[in-house]
């Protein structure tokens, strides 16, 4: 059946999880294009605030990876952005003169951060924190600079606020009204809230407005309607968020506040949809995941002809993302003539809690100092419950498993993600869980805030009692519960061949496995087994799939083998030629001591290789990529030993070889060390007749010393070395884990110890000389095969990037 053609504008939370939704229903109905502003994969916003506070990375907060779209077959355009949409001819044009037409269409473009329009507030050092790119900017600042001032006492101006402290900076917090979190909290529960981030070392400006941003072109204080001044080098405006209309407003889609959708998140115009913080729904607009998510699955129904009641409406709950701090809001919380409240106050202890009820039903709670009745209460409200039930219940201040005994199945103790006590029970028993990791990839519990991953650990002791913290091991994805130990003995004892077999044969939970979880297969299958087993190159990240590193805008890039760093007039002359004829956009030295052609067109990629004629680099590869050498004894003054012959004899051994990790070398011929041996995977160091191996070195964000392993007299013994080495961390690292972490986890004491045995050795090299073997230069291979060029180059440029 033709797929039919779905479009998704905005790469962000609400959108991809409405694709998630959609793959579920229906995963081959529909050829999915993806385009984003941002030039990144779809991304956790909500944990931006814990990037800052800096319990987190940017790198870490992907929730869908590139190869997420790749093995989804979506095409994305990252960095590009819809400027205009032809409702009648149904085509989005892009700001990269990109032309789509669509047969349905989700607007998915979220909200801008509201800027106030003061003067000034186009100076350097002011920001929104609303994407990676502010975070980043913030970040940046509080390296050189002092001094903050986050305009807006809200939840997100206090997570900003209480992450810039963590960075070192002072922060002042200008608030508009008379307590901060006005509009989550009451009088009183502001004030506690105050007195507890003041502790913590904020302080307050309330009743502020802000009148003027000063400095020259950097800004240096803020001023007030009352005429007072401040100083402040940075500013982080966080005073509300507008949804993001502007597109759909000028393309004639009906808008008010935001896109006006119907319980079907239908616009006015045919096969045109919208999801998230831009949408509209019976008069409200959302800025918090839970009632997009809602939003998203309702419209994957819609959009597989799955008919259900359709989305009606989220009551609403938040919480503050600051350690040390539980406060937590849902539903109405201001009193007025038809209301009642139960409130108490523990002054003593720091505990508040108001309970809101109208005509007898809870309408809404405000919790602070202990928030565990939490989800408890948004349950009741969701219900319609009589506050009878609350009060008779016998809920006590039990935490742990006691707590999760007192809860009923149906209640939710993921917000963000609506997944309930039975939900999360069902699936550990079903599925045999055993950690938070597996029931998140499972059901989706803690994957956005995060601030459920207690209750979800509460929930695992309780179900499987003693067997948790026997069982608490780490599988090797979301898929199975099994190690990947266990996964590599299943594969050696039932002699398992293929992927499919492996998930087959030990139960996977998803027929076709993960992206996490076939590449690491597709490893072990060819370690454990390389002259049998057949490499599946659709199991294989995108880089290794198509034999290039592909670029933030599309483009790959081309890197040919240079043995030891050293070239020669011929391959210049090559490498020019082909840069002129391609018209290569940058010819760039890499730090491996080879040369990089960048922004090549995919369909180039085959002709670049053929007329190049050299060997591939293995520059994206999880293998092998460089020995990177000194000048060495020959022309050096301090040279003892020749760096050169040994880097490349190490080179010519090792070329192809692929592994858990990259893998990088150097060797240098004295202790200055210029190639840098002390941070590479194996690095090679020559002192007078001796040659000294360090190992598990890295010189990437976990900055690490190799540690010294071996000294040795020989160039025969380097390599004798370095071959049982590199087939014992290959043959025992997680894939996906470099030389470093694993030398740290299991040691270099127990690394050194086993390979002191002679025996051992050999066997190690034996197995690793029957795997080179059976290594081929990629690129020669490929271009033999004409159908596989013409599946893997000639088809649509699918612009996404990978590890
Ligand atoms: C720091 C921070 C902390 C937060 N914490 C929480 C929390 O604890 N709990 C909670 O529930 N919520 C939290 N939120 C709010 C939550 O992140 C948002 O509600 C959610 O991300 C909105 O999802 P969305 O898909 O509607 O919009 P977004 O995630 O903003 O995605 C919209 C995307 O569309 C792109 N786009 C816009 N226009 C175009 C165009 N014309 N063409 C192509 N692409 C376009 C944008 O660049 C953006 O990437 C937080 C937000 C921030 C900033
Ligand atoms: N933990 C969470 O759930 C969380 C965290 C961060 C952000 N978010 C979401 O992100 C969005 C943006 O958050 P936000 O805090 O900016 O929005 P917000 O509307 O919740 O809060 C903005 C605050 O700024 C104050 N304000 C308005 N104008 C001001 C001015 N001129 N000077 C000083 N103060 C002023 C308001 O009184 C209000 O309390 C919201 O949708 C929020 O729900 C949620
Ligand atoms: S490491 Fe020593 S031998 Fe090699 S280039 Fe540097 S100074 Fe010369
Ligand atoms: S409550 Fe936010 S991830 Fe569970």
């Amino acid at each position: 059946m033709l797929k039919r053609k779905l479009i998704l504008i905005g790469n962000g939370m609400a959108g991809i999880r409405t694709i998630e939704e959609i793959l579920k229903l229906d995963p081959d109905g529909f050829d999915i294009t993806v385009f984003g502003s941002e030039p990144h994969p779809n991304y956790n916003r909500i944990q931006l605030s814990k990037v800052l506070q800096g319990d987190t990375t940017v790198a870490d907060i992907t929730l869908n990876d590139w190869n997420w779209y790749e093995s989804n077959n979506i095409r994305l355009y990252p960095g590009e952005s819809v400027i205009n949409i032809d409702t009648k001819k149904q085509i989005v044009y892009t700001d990269k003169d990109r032309e789509e037409p669509y047969d349905k269409l989700i607007i998915a473009t979220g909200s801008n951060p509201f800027m106030l329009p003061l003067p000034g507030a186009d100076k350097q050092g002011v920001t929104a924190f609303r994407d990676i790119k502010d975070c980043e900017t913030m970040l940046q600042y509080s390296k050189k600079y002092k001094k903050a001032a986050v305009i807006g006492g809200g939840l997100l101006g206090l997570e900003a606020a209480r992450g810039l402290l963590n960075l070192g900076m002072k922060v002042d917090v200008i608030h508009i009204n008379e307590y901060i979190m006005d509009r989550q909290l009451d009088r009183e529960a502001g004030k506690l809230l105050q007195k507890e981030l003041e502790n913590q070392g904020m302080n307050f400006l309330l009743n502020k407005q802000t009148t003027e941003i000063i400095g020259k072109k950097q800004v240096t204080g803020l001023r007030f309607k009352t005429g007072e001044k401040i100083a402040a080098d940075l500013v982080v405006m966080a005073v509300g968020i507008k949804p993001n209309v502007a597109l759909a407003e000028e393309s004639g889609i009906p808008v008010n506040r935001g896109i006006v959708v119907n319980d079907y998140m239908e616009t006015e115009i045919p096969n045109i949809f919208a999801v998230g913080e831009c949408a509209e729904h019976r008069g409200m607009v959302y800025g918090l995941v839970a009632p997009l998510y809602q939003q998203g699955e309702a419209l994957a129904k819609r959009i597989c002809s799955v008919y259900d009641e359709g989305y009606k409406g989220s009551v609403l709950s938040s919480q503050l993302k600051v350690s040390g701090v539980d406060v937590f809001s849902t539903g109405k919380i201001r009193e007025d003539e038809n209301t009642k409240a139960i409130k108490m106050l523990d002054d003593w202890n720091g505990i508040y809690k108001k309970i809101m009820i109208e005509q007898g039903k809870i309408t809404g709670a405000v919790l602070f100092g202990n928030t565990k009745e939490g989800n408890r209460l948004l349950n009741l409200i969701k219900n319609g419950a009589n506050i009878e039930e609350y009060t008779e219940s016998n809920q006590t201040e039990e935490s742990g498993a006691s707590l999760v005994a007192q809860m009923t199945d149906d209640e939710v103790v993921c917000g963000c993600n609506g997944v309930t006590k039975g939900n999360i029970v069902s699936a550990i028993n079903n599925d045999g869980l055993t950690t938070v990791e597996q029931v998140k990839g499972c059901t989706n519990a803690s994957r956005s805030c995060g601030s459920c991953k207690s209750l979800v650990a509460d929930i695992l002791e309780f179900t499987l009692g003693d067997k948790y913290s026997e069982d608490h091991k780490e599988s090797i994805c979301a898929c199975t519960t099994l190690t990947r130990d266990e996964v590599v003995n299943e594969i050696r004892e039932k002699h398992l061949t293929h992927t499919r077999e492996v998930m087959n044969v030990l139960g996977w939970k998803n027929d076709d496995g993960c992206s996490k979880c076939r590449p690491a297969l597709n490893y072990y299958l060819g370690m454990l087994n390389p002259t049998e087993y057949k490499d599946e190159r659709e199991s294989r990240f995108v880089n290794e799939r198509l034999h290039a590193n592909i670029q933030n805008n599309g483009t790959f890039s081309v890197i040919p083998r240079m043995y030891g760093g050293v070239t020669n007039a011929d391959d210049l002359r090559k490498i020019a030629d082909v840069a002129d004829k391609y018209k290569v956009k940058m010819i760039k030295l890499t730090g491996g001591q080879r040369i990089n052609l960048l922004g090549v067109q995919k369909q180039d990629l085959p002709s670049i290789w053929a007329e190049l004629g050299m060997p591939s680099g293995h520059g994206y590869a999880k293998g092998l990529r460089t020995v990177k050498t000194c000048v060495g004894a020959d022309f050096c003054r301090f040279g003892t030993q020749d760096s050169v012959g040994m880097g490349i004899e190490l080179e010519k051994k090792f070329e192809g070889l692929n592994g858990p990790h990259k893998i990088k070398m150097a060797v240098s011929a004295c202790p200055r060390n210029c190639a840098e041996s002390g941070i590479k995977d194996v690095g090679v160091v020559g002192l007078d007749g001796v040659w000294e191996l360090y190992v598990g070195g890295n010189a990437g964000t976990d900055l690490r010393e190799g540690d010294l392993f071996v000294k040795v007299k020989t160039k025969a013994e380097v390599l004798e070395w370095t071959g049982a080495f590199l087939q014992y961390y290959r043959e025992t690292a997680n894939y996906l884990e470099r030389t470093s972490v694993w030398v740290g986890r299991l040691g270099i004491d127990h690394v050194k110890e086993k390979l002191e045995d002679k025996g051992f050795r050999d066997e190690l090299n034996k197995r690793m000389d029957i795997t080179l073997a059976t290594v081929q230069e990629p690129w020669s291979e490929t271009l033999k095969d004409e159908n596989l060029v013409k599946r893997l180059y000639e088809t649509v440029n699918v612009p996404v990037a990978s590890k």
